[in-house]
């Protein structure tokens, strides 16, 4: 797997840069549907005191951390994942019982701490598996020497399962803001912006330590209706095309997963 860089967007004196700003945006979504956004307004100090938060949240106990329930009225909760990744999820509130089942607020972004714990050849080498994002635009927020987040340009719809060319590591820094481009948004485009797979990835031979990120997850309002400029696709609701995407990534997720059931047996 090599490495390329992405486009690295400067947002310095912003007001008067707007046109060449926007431009290289478009670029950027068009060609890869990843960026960094650098000397943009939030301090590393401000980054790092996020981040402080997140490392004090995971390094509770369990018991504590799961003392945050998936609450309708404070929509706040503790997930521990297959892939023993940990997220607290704001805006999205679950039921045990069908994990299909989401219902949300009229909000539907998320912010969403991230923690990956340190490994030594890591079976597979999975954190955080093959996916796109299902909203407009994710904000990552990483560290230095935190590397794992890998992306595949080359995917032609925002339906496609075809993957592109090779996965590449986009270093993990701090500082810049990783942005990349969601389904929602490569549907809103007509499939021009790219909402590219991605994962994240532990050394599957040697050392990989933790690994926090802060995810922001942006969408359109629940009932907002969208379509592109050129009608590709037909007018839906952010929440219907919201609501639509979870169910096929469980359905898909299962399917997998009973695949591999039967394979085992
Ligand atoms: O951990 C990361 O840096 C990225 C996670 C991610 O891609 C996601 O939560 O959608
Ligand atoms: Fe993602």
């Amino acid at each position: 797997m090599g490495q390329r860089p992405i486009p690295a967007i400067s947002m310095r004196d912003f007001e008067n840069r707007k046109e060449e700003i926007g431009r290289k945006l478009v670029d950027a979504a068009e060609k890869i549907g990843f960026f960094t956004l650098v000397d943009h307004v939030l301090s590393v100090e401000e980054i790092e005191k996020q981040f402080a938060v997140s490392q004090k949240y995971f390094a509770q106990p369990m018991e504590k951390k799961r003392e945050i329930p998936y609450d309708n009225n404070t929509s706040l909760g503790y997930e521990k994942n297959y892939t023993v990744l940990a997220r607290l999820w704001v805006s999205l509130r679950t039921t045990s019982r069908k994990p299909w089942m989401y219902q949300r607020t009229n909000c539907t972004n998320q912010l969403r701490m991230l923690y990956y714990p340190e490994v030594e050849n890591s079976a597979g080498g999975w954190r955080h598996g093959n996916h796109t994002d299902i909203g407009c635009l994710t904000l990552v927020f990483q560290r230095d020497g935190e590397d794992g987040l890998d992306v595949m340009p080359g995917r032609k719809t925002h339906t496609s399962a075809i993957h592109g060319d090779d996965f590449f590591l986009i270093p993990a820094k701090m500082g810049p803001i990783v942005v990349n481009i969601g389904d929602m948004l490569m549907a809103w485009s007509d499939d021009r912006f790219k909402a590219n797979w991605h994962r994240v990835r532990a050394k599957s031979v040697g050392f990989s330590p933790a690994r926090y990120s802060l995810g922001y997850f942006n969408m359109g309002r629940e009932d907002f209706v969208f379509q592109g400029p050129l009608k590709k696709y037909p007018a839906i609701t952010c929440g219907e095309y919201f609501h639509n995407h979870i169910k096929k990534q469980f359905e898909f997720f299962f399917a997998c997963l009973c695949m591999s059931i039967e394979w085992k047996n």
